[in-house]
């Protein structure tokens, strides 16, 4: 079986899949970091991994480390993501395609391998990061701005009065009508800027690729997005669809 790992700045996401690295996967989740990663592989795959591909945005030296840690414990070579200029029919467009974070050039790849057209990929982390898609592959740039943990958590560590617990987050709830409490005047304060962020996202990219682009949502915060962009398509495992596409299994174990 397969392990898939993509390594954001807040969590690792994993999945298993059969052996072919392809079709439904047979087990996944989010851990908070290696040890609770390693923990919830351990008890079900401890021997059944034949290979690991990844995709990281974290440190190198980190990176590294998980590869190590991960090639002693379960017997298996991980295979790297790397940036690329090309990758099936998407041209990178950075100016250095090195510094493209590469969640962001494997869920645009992802992204085009499913619509074969234009794409407006939004991906709601730590980070939200917007990228633009041409009907011809071209990826035009895109844009990054904090998610919501970090909204939040910049409002917590630089005010001294504004203080609220997950739960009251929770009850704020999804109505945006002007807050009577800090966790609703906060919470609601971020996903306005939030919708507003989008809304703009979606006029620019119809101004450069046209009225028919396709919207695709990832990460942690999508669905709150998905509320206003309703034929957006959510697709949770984005990320892993271009990864399989960049790092194709090879030989079997
Ligand atoms: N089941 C979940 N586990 C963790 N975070 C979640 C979950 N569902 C929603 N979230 C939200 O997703 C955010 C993290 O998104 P994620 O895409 O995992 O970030 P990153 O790729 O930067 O690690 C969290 O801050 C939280 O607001
Ligand atoms: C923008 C990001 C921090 C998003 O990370 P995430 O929210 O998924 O953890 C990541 O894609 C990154 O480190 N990018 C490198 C800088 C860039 O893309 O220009
Ligand atoms: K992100």
């Amino acid at each position: 079986m397969i392990l898939e790992l993509d390594c954001g700045n807040s969590f690792i996401k994993w999945r298993v899949l059969p052996r072919a690295g392809t079709g439904a996967a047979v087990a996944s989740g989010v851990a908070d970091n290696v040890d609770e990663l390693i923990a919830a592989l351990a008890d079900r795959f401890s021997r059944q991994l034949s290979a690991c591909r990844l995709v990281s945005v974290r440190a190198d030296d980190e990176t590294r480390l998980l590869c190590t840690t991960l090639s002693e414990r379960f017997a298996i070579e991980c295979q790297v993501a790397r940036p690329a200029q090309e990758l099936a029919g998407v041209q990178n467009g950075y100016e250095d395609y090195q510094r493209l974070g590469l969640d962001r050039w494997l869920a645009a790849v992802g992204a085009y391998s499913l619509e074969q057209g234009a794409c407006l990929i939004l991906d709601l982390g730590t980070a939200i990061t917007s990228d633009f898609v041409s009907a011809d592959g071209a990826h035009l740039g895109g844009f990054i701005c904090p998610g919501m943990p970090l909204m939040r958590n910049q409002l917590l560590t630089h005010t001294r009065r504004i203080r609220y617990d997950s739960a009251a987050a929770e009850q704020a709830g999804d109505s945006l009508v002007p807050g009577r409490s800090t966790a609703e005047a906060v919470e609601r304060g971020c996903r306005l800027m939030l919708r507003g962020f989008v809304a703009t996202q979606l006029e620019q990219v119809r101004q450069q690729c046209g009225a028919d682009v396709a919207v695709f949502l990832t990460g942690g915060d999508a669905a709150m997005a998905a509320e206003w962009v309703p034929a957006a398509r959510v697709v949770p495992d984005l990320v892993f669809i271009g990864l399989a596409i960049a790092c194709p299994v090879t030989g079997e174990k």
